[in-house]
């Protein structure tokens, strides 16, 4: 009904919110757009499930989210896949691996400090109830 599509429309103004404000943090550049394949010719042969911020946010308005959870899964496939591609002791490797447990972080760290649980429930029952 009309009450739960406002919810739907607020969980997507917050998703958007903090999928831009990661989008503008200097240190999660690289996860901005997808993986180039061209560059990276063998990268869909180790990673199956690419993902990136700019993704996430043609997710958001593509309503593939109904609750805050879906959205994480997509969000950590961004930190996963990068740990998983670049798991050397070279420095470029120890960098990406960095900057991807500091995006892990930075995105617990503003749900925690930002969405209400009881939102959150609310968005479950929408989504149990369809
Ligand atoms: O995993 C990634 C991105 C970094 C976070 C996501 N890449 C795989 C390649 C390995 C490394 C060096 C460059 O070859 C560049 O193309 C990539 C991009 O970084």
């Amino acid at each position: 009904e009309e009450q739960e599509e406002d919810v739907l429309r607020e969980l997507r103004l917050f998703l958007r919110n903090v999928t831009e404000r990661l989008s503008l943090d200097r240190r999660f550049k690289a996860f901005t757009r997808p993986v180039d394949i061209e560059e990276v010719p063998d990268y869909l042969m180790v990673i199956k499930k690419p993902m990136d911020l700019s993704t996430l946010l043609t997710n958001i308005d593509e309503h593939k989210y109904v609750t805050v959870s879906e959205f994480m899964l997509d969000a950590d496939l961004i930190w996963q896949n990068a740990l998983e591609y670049n798991p050397d002791s070279d420095p470029m490797d120890r960098h990406i691996r960095h900057r991807a447990c500091a995006l892990k972080d930075t995105v617990r760290a503003i749900l925690r400090d930002e969405l209400d649980e009881d939102f959150e429930r609310v968005c479950e029952e929408i989504k149990e109830s369809r």
